[in-house]
């Protein structure tokens, strides 16, 4: 079952929107490099540098300035041309990765942990499945485990009260493993079909913290230990590098299955989506280009691809 369906119409121009800082930044490199120049060995550097500063990555740019070099040296080519070379390039790395994030309805309840620093978007993403679910008619169960802030035990009440989701909380300070407990607990009492379990934004590198999610899975463990079911980590593009020790880390404590990358609208530098792809693999579920809900929409390869060269679709 998909349940993340294919983005909604109009969510090209959001994205081509969201995604014209690094657009233009790589479509203005390219066309300054390849206007009436021979492609040979120095452009294909300059190409590479260009892939560089919008943070590909150092493999995946030599990679595509390769591609696009084979076959075609002393040659001159049009810069429109090279931006569809590149493009298919970066779709051809984005590919494997698109993929919606699946709620199996044979499992019940199906268990969601959400993790990820403060302010990658966590709370929006929530309220985005949340709805999506309950539109599907399902029963949803949110779990506030970010204990830390009394403000995102309120922000999920709000999410919930909207959607129709059930909500289940202590109070702020509460051990968020035991809220973690306590979702599972209501959720199978209530025969729901998901529990979305909130975590508090931690830093990677503080122990302590990611010690306490660690208990978090450890809890949910004991009671099912098929869950957690999936475990989805935001990323704030806007992060840059840091973003790829964050996978690392995150995935080292909770097994991340699943990522959602959120404000690609905020930098000049959003191919860290496709350096992430290409170093994990993991499965990108769906992005965010703008503050409202309606920006965060699911992953699509070649619209991205293609958007973020500043082709038309
Ligand atoms: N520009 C932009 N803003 C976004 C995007 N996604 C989320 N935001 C904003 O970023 C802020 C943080 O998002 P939340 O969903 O509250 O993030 P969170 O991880 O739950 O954060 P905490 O509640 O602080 O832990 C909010 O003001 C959102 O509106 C995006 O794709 N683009």
């Amino acid at each position: 079952m998909n349940d993340t369906p294919a983005p909604r119409p109009g969510f090209w121009k959001r994205l081509t929107q969201g995604l014209t800082r690094t657009a233009s930044s790589l479509s203005t490199g390219i066309t300054d490099l390849f206007t009436k120049r021979k492609l040979d060995a120095a452009t294909l550097e300059d190409l590479e540098d260009v892939l560089i500063r919008a943070d590909l990555g150092v493999d995946t740019a030599a990679r595509i300035a390769q591609a696009v070099g084979k076959g075609r040296y002393d040659k001159t080519i049009e810069p429109e041309e090279v931006r569809s070379l590149v493009a298919a390039e970066i779709e051809a790395v984005l590919q494997p990765v698109a993929r919606p994030l699946v709620f199996a309805s044979d499992v019940r309840p199906f268990v969601l942990l959400m993790v990820g620093v403060n302010g990658s978007g966590k709370t929006t993403t929530i309220g985005k499945l949340a709805s999506t679910l309950r539109a599907q008619g399902k029963k949803v169960v949110l779990a506030a485990g970010d204990t830390f802030r009394a403000a995102a035990i309120e922000q999920l009440k709000v999410w919930a009260d909207r959607t129709g989701a059930s909500v289940v909380a202590r109070e702020p300070g509460a051990d968020a493993a035991g809220v973690a407990f306590d979702g599972l607990q209501q959720a199978r009492a209530q025969d729901a079909d998901v529990l979305i379990i909130d975590t508090a934004g931690r830093l990677q590198n503080r122990a302590e913290l990611m010690a306490e999610l660690e208990k978090i899975v450890r809890v949910i463990k004991k009671q099912e230990p098929s869950a957690p079911h999936a475990v989805v980590l935001t990323l704030d593009a806007t992060v840059g590098q840091n973003a790829l020790s964050q996978v690392e880390a995150f995935q080292r404590v909770a097994g991340v299955t699943g990522l959602v990358m959120t404000k690609l609208d905020g930098t000049a530098r959003g191919g860290i989506l496709i350096a992430i792809a290409a170093r994990f693999g993991l499965p990108v579920h769906l992005i965010g280009v703008g503050e409202g809900v309606d920006d965060l929409q699911p992953f699509a390869a070649r619209d991205f691809a293609r958007a973020i060269v500043g082709l038309e679709n």
